[in-house]
């Protein structure tokens, strides 16, 4: 697809850091959330339900795009660690349990991303994978990392990006998919629907 930078990106999102790894994309964009129902059927892998979550959160902002010349981006991010997936903790004892899963382990963080380009309705949805492999932590550090307010809304119970980066001893994949955007597939997925960021045609 040729590109055509004047079409305007929509962030279908609430998070701020989605915000600021899309800002690092020096494009133009709006942002607008939706109330998305976050359920998904029992017998959905990992990618399943971030792809299909992703895409919801995109498919949701469509009406509020009206007729522009858009691209909705929308994203969701989960923990699995072996069989077990972990979304954002309801209150601070579902952080300590999944704390206190994750310590001195390695779990993959799947983010999924769909972009919807408007007027024509053409869908792409990718997601990738990162491994992350956690240090052992006391049940006095999970209580001190809960204390500071980090875990709160963020899926696993940790940020990467902030504080729990002292939790994090190895990481393998791309980072800025474990805090919700993966940089370098959304700029491939927008050169696909006509945005470029570095001069990439489709
Ligand atoms: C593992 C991890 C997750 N997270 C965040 C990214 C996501 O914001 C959040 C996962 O929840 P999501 O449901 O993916 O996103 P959200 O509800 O925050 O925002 P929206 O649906 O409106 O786009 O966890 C971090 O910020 N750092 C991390 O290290």
């Amino acid at each position: 697809m040729e590109s055509d930078n004047s079409r305007l990106i929509i962030l279908a999102s609430g998070s701020p850091r989605r915000r600021e790894l899309l800002s690092l994309l020096g494009l133009p964009f709006e942002v607008i959330s939706s109330d998305t129902d976050e359920s998904t059927p029992p017998e959905f892998t990992p990618e399943m339900i971030v792809r299909s979550l992703a895409l919801r959160k995109a498919e949701a902002v469509v009406p509020a795009a009206g007729k522009r010349n858009a691209v909705i981006v929308g994203s969701d991010t989960i923990v699995v660690l072996d069989d077990k997936v972990l979304g954002k903790p309801v209150d601070e004892q579902d952080s300590r349990v999944m704390l206190g899963l994750l310590q001195g382990k390695t779990h993959q963080v799947y983010t999924g991303v769909a972009c919807i380009g408007l007027p024509e309705g053409k869908i792409l949805v990718e997601h990738r994978v990162t491994s992350v492999t956690m240090r052992a932590l006391s049940e006095e550090e999970i209580s001190a990392y809960i204390a500071t307010g980090e875990p709160a809304d963020k899926a696993g119970s940790y940020a990467i990006q902030g504080l729990g980066a002292t939790l994090v001893e190895k990481i393998e994949g791309c980072y800025f998919n474990v805090v919700g955007l993966p940089l370098s597939l959304l700029e491939r997925m927008l050169s696909r629907v006509g945005i470029s960021v570095l001069g990439r045609q489709g």
